[in-house]
């Protein structure tokens, strides 16, 4: 139950993130740092991070060539971040370049997650781009595929997290953006649930920004959630 949300630290800035996470408590959360902050604060920025003892998802969802892939993802291993992400669309060859890029890092190697459908994607969306099959049976295949290219898990909406449980595994790491506490806004995202529902769903880590970022009381608003779902059964 520890430690199930992630927050997501989409700021600008280095400094307005360091402030940020300076009011949070790294026992009860870990961070993300996507692809803004990484390219603003870059490796300095983990290590600054990682001195205030929080674990990063580093969101950069590599999308290349094996070869390109399979670099990024070391170089993600040397910042000795918790977790890092690839494109499942990038196919099994970089997918399986990915894993095996990190292997030599053994313990130390960070969770390697893919991402499926991102949250932000309807299923209209996903036919425009030539996907015939239903989202969830879209989803589920690429979950099969990066299972089988080994990697840890997969990034998908906590909608398909049941079904992801049930045909790749209960240990298959589930991480889901796209939660929204029940009455606030969506924003970007299509496909959303609430906290409570991802957790009961199977999710095992919760992806949360903008809720929490743009709530009056950051650290009340998480600390609430985190009590909210701790209480709950996996
Ligand atoms: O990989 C991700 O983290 C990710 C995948 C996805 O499908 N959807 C998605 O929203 N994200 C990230 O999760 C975060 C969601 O933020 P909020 O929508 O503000 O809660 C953002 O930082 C996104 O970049």
């Amino acid at each position: 139950m520890n430690k199930r949300i992630v927050v997501a630290l989409d700021f600008a800035q280095p400094n307005e993130a360091l402030k940020f996470i300076d009011t949070l408590d790294p026992q009860q959360c870990r961070v993300k740092v996507g692809k803004e902050l990484f390219t603003a604060g870059g490796p300095d920025l983990i290590a600054a991070i990682h001195a205030r003892n929080f674990e990063v998802f580093l969101d950069l969802k590599f999308h290349d060539i094996p070869n390109t892939v399979a670099k990024a993802v070391a170089a993600a291993a040397e910042l000795g971040v918790w977790m890092v992400n690839v494109h499942a669309s990038g196919g099994e060859a970089m997918l399986k370049a990915a894993r095996a890029a990190i292997e030599p890092y053994g313990e130390k190697a960070p969770l390697l997650i893919a991402v499926t459908v991102l949250t932000s994607m309807s299923a209209e969306e996903l036919k425009q781009l030539g996907v015939q099959r239903p989202l969830q049976e879209h989803v589920l295949a690429l979950a099969k595929l990066s299972a089988q290219c080994g990697l840890d898990g997969v990034v998908c909406s906590a909608q398909e997290a049941e079904l992801i449980k049930t045909e790749v595994g209960r240990d298959f790491i589930l991480v889901t953006p796209g939660i929204r506490p029940a009455g606030s806004a969506t924003h970007d995202q299509q496909r959303i649930m609430t906290p409570q529902q991802a957790v009961a769903a199977g999710v095992d880590y919760l992806v949360m920004g903008r809720p929490i970022r743009e709530s009056k009381n950051p650290v009340a608003t998480l600390s609430a959630i985190a009590d909210e779902i701790s209480s709950l059964a996996h």
